[in-house]
């Protein structure tokens, strides 16, 4: 068995491997687009603040979970509902 793969053939841990470089390069992106969103969702609050307007505007929130949840279920939900707070931070 080999340690790190978790296979039980070298092939198949060679595969996993293959596999690990991709899902690796993946999480990168999904780290790099969150945390630019994050930064543009705070920008978008300061920039309607500071003219007068509201911090958070619910319905295109409610739109934005809407969207997650159709695109990948109940799980969808709790995503956005994550992505949403990193932009505003906590209520
Ligand atoms: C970024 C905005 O401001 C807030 C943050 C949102 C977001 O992170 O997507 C959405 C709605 C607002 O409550 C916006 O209005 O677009």
């Amino acid at each position: 068995m080999d340690q790190v793969t978790g296979a039980g053939k070298p092939l198949a841990a060679d595969e996993i491997r293959g596999m690990r470089e991709r899902i690796d390069e993946i999480d990168q992106a999904i780290i790099d687009l969150w945390l630019e969103r994050s930064r543009l969702s705070q920008e978008v609050g300061k920039t309607r603040m500071a003219s007068g307007g509201t911090r958070l505007v619910l319905a295109r929130e409610r739109e934005i979970v809407d969207r997650f949840r159709t695109a990948l279920g109940p799980d969808g939900t709790q995503v956005a509902l994550l992505l949403l707070r990193s932009g505003r931070g906590p209520l």
